[in-house]
């Protein structure tokens, strides 16, 4: 097996030697003293042969030039990356390190003291939003209607606001679903995952590889050879990864484990599908090849934990190859196991797939549920020490608490919860009203039981993905959902306004939306111009359609039955918060889930464009359309 060992003579690249070689006798050599060079072949043949007590014995002498570049000491470090795989250094294509998403590298700055501010700071912060702080003091104060302004804040900046802005800011218009998701060979930014592998950058010695031992093909030749010499066939280790050791040694353990999947087509190269689950890479074929023959058998042991799940279909379409039944039936069950486990990865209570739904392929492959907001680039967290809370001490006060905001042009303060039927609910006086949601945070003093912590303490209820027939997925629970019970929030990647516009132009017109505005703020006077830090100052946008949680199967209905509110617990933070669901009365187990995707409708907003989405909810009162815009779609 060729592998590499890097030559650091004079800076330059990594050569290859014979590593049938042992690594001990390498470092032998790079011990010798180099008047062992003189000695003569038969001193050294003598001392092969016999070596003295206590001496290590070489199992092979190299090529004199490859002692030349291996005696070398490695001072000057060359330019490729070195990360030890399999007990040798191997070199990695050079990246800048960084990852793409902002979650992996984005520093959230914490303010040191975790103290409530003083009530004097507050307002000039809260004046101001951005990604920093700097940022913050140069826009505008926020035209925000004052009754969903927390109390500290919204006495304080009262006077300045202006009305006319607040009564045309109905948070009935927003947040909507604003466009749509992209398609994955599109992707807007490069995820991280794909520019992390760095593979256009794939090293020579791993092109060699290649080409010299073609193991996975489906080749005639090879079936031959494996029948008529069954007993020196071997299954041949897959070539070192030109990523990086994880890679490796994820490939290493899938060997075994992962199931017969034959993807369709094995030439397509999709660069974030995991290597791992192709036969080119993996020799999935000689195992089954070797099964057949009855060496093993066929079903091979499973330890869930280590299977590595993918993200994107094994073919194009998530299909699979039509002339083989049987495999069609495994891949099938693995992609059902595939998405179980993905399901089981959700915090809170149970969220499963119904039954009666076996076409889980695209879900189960091409899609990956997270706990919470995947801050994608250019989406930064607004500075914690924009962040306050409450001083009520350890139970809140619902008439002095500070983090609640007030009513228009009233001191009272909105309470937006109540226990009620034994739980925590939202009010039914919060119900229809347009205002955000300020639950204490960890800057307050409060207990976690405190009456105004919901939402952050996370999904109570099971819920089930199912198919509806005519739209796409659809989500239920099987539990009894109370009026006002708190669902679920909307999760996804949180991608700046214009990376979702592009992902929206590379989106064909017939496609589900995903695409949820954070737009409950009024965008700030420089709204389209992004700042120098690279984020953006216009409102993000939550994409839901490849990262998302099992909201993102929330249909709408012209007469839901959920209702979205939007909740802070980063008072300071205008452009990420979360998107909440409640219901707006009681649910029976097993009713579909649906909210209003266009809650600002009024009629004569519906257009006569033909391309607007049609409203398949059924209801009597029906719009007949999702969005009066076109290039949305049922087509799910
Ligand atoms: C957030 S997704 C909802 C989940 C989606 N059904 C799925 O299978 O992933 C929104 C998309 O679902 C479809 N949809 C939701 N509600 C609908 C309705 N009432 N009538 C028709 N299509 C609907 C539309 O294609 C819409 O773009």
């Amino acid at each position: 097996m060729m592998a590499p060992v890097t030559s650091w003579k004079n800076g330059k690249l990594p050569q290859f030697v014979d590593l049938t070689q042992d690594s001990d006798d390498q470092m032998d050599d790079d011990d010798e003293d180099p008047a062992d060079k003189a000695e003569s072949v038969e001193t050294l043949l003598a001392k092969f042969i016999k070596p003295k007590a206590g001496e290590s014995r070489p199992l092979k002498r190299k090529s004199p030039a490859d002692e030349v570049e291996i005696r070398d000491p490695p001072r000057a470090t060359p330019a490729v990356n070195h990360q030890t795989v399999f007990g040798s250094e191997t070199p990695l294509p050079q990246t800048n390190g960084s990852s793409n998403t902002v979650e992996n590298n984005v520093s959230i700055v914490v303010s040191s003291p975790k103290r409530p501010l003083a009530a004097s700071e507050k307002p000039v912060k809260r004046e101001s939003t951005g990604p920093t702080p700097k940022a913050y003091a140069t826009i505008a104060p926020t035209p925000r209607p004052i009754a969903s302004l927390p109390s500290k804040i919204s006495s304080s900046l009262h006077s300045s606001v202006n009305s006319s802005k607040v009564s045309s800011r109905s948070s009935s218009e927003r947040p909507t679903f604003v466009a749509k998701f992209p398609r994955p060979s599109t992707s807007v930014e490069p995820s991280s995952a794909s520019s992390s592998r760095g593979n256009s950058e794939k090293p020579a010695f791993m092109a060699r590889k290649e080409t010299l031992t073609p193991r996975h093909t489906r080749s005639p030749s090879v079936v031959t050879a494996l029948q008529r010499t069954p007993k020196v066939m071997v299954v041949v280790p897959p070539p070192p990864s030109p990523h990086t050791s994880e890679t490796r040694s994820l490939s290493k353990r899938k060997i075994n484990r992962l199931p017969s999947a034959s993807p369709e087509s094995e030439e397509e190269s999709d660069p974030d599908e995991p290597k791992g689950i192709k036969p080119k890479y993996y020799p999935i074929e000689m195992y089954d090849l070797q099964a057949d023959m009855g060496r093993y058998p066929k079903a091979r042991s499973t330890n869930s934990d280590l299977i590595v799940l993918p993200t994107r279909p094994a073919s194009g379409n998530g299909s699979v190859n039509k002339g083989h039944a049987k495999s069609r039936q495994s891949q099938k069950l693995y992609l059902r196991e595939l998405l179980e486990k993905k399901l089981r990865m959700i915090q809170g209570p149970p969220v499963t797939m119904a039954r009666d739904w076996d076409g889980t392929g695209n879900l189960a492959s091409g899609f990956e549920f997270i706990n919470t907001y995947k801050l994608q680039q250019g989406v930064t967290r607004a500075d914690e020490g924009f962040n306050y809370g409450c001083n009520c001490g350890l139970h809140c006060d619902p008439s002095r608490c500070e983090c609640l905001s007030k009513e228009e042009d009233s001191e009272e303060l909105i309470v937006a919860y109540e226990h009620r039927n034994g739980k925590l609910l939202l009010k039914e006086s919060f119900m229809n009203r347009k205002a955000m949601i300020y639950e204490c945070s960890h800057l307050c003093q409060c207990l976690p039981s405190c009456w105004n912590r919901l939402v952050q303490h996370g999904r109570k209820i099971r819920l089930e993905i199912f198919h509806t027939g005519n739209r796409g997925f659809g989500l239920r629970s099987p539990d009894f959902v109370h009026k006002g019970e708190f669902i679920d929030t909307y999760l996804g990647e949180v991608i700046t306004c214009a990376a979702a516009e592009l992902r929206e132009d590379a989106t064909p017109s017939h496609s589900p939306s995903y695409l949820f505005s954070l737009d409950w703020f009024p965008p700030s006077s420089d709204d389209d111009s992004d700042q120098e830090d690279g984020s953006s100052s216009s409102h993000y946008v939550v994409d839901g359609k490849n990262f998302g949680g099992p909201s993102r199967f929330m249909n709408h209905s012209c007469n839901p039955n959920c209702k979205m509110i939007p909740v802070s617990t980063h008072h300071g933070d205008q452009k990420i918060y979360d998107l909440a669901f409640f219901a707006r009365r009681d649910i029976p187990p097993g009713v579909e889930l649906t909210f209003d995707y266009n809650p600002g409708w009024s009629p004569e907003m519906n257009s006569d464009d033909p391309n607007a989405v049609k409203c398949l909810c059924g209801e009597a009162k029906c719009r007949g359309q999702l969005w009066p815009n076109q290039r949305k779609s049922t087509n799910v």
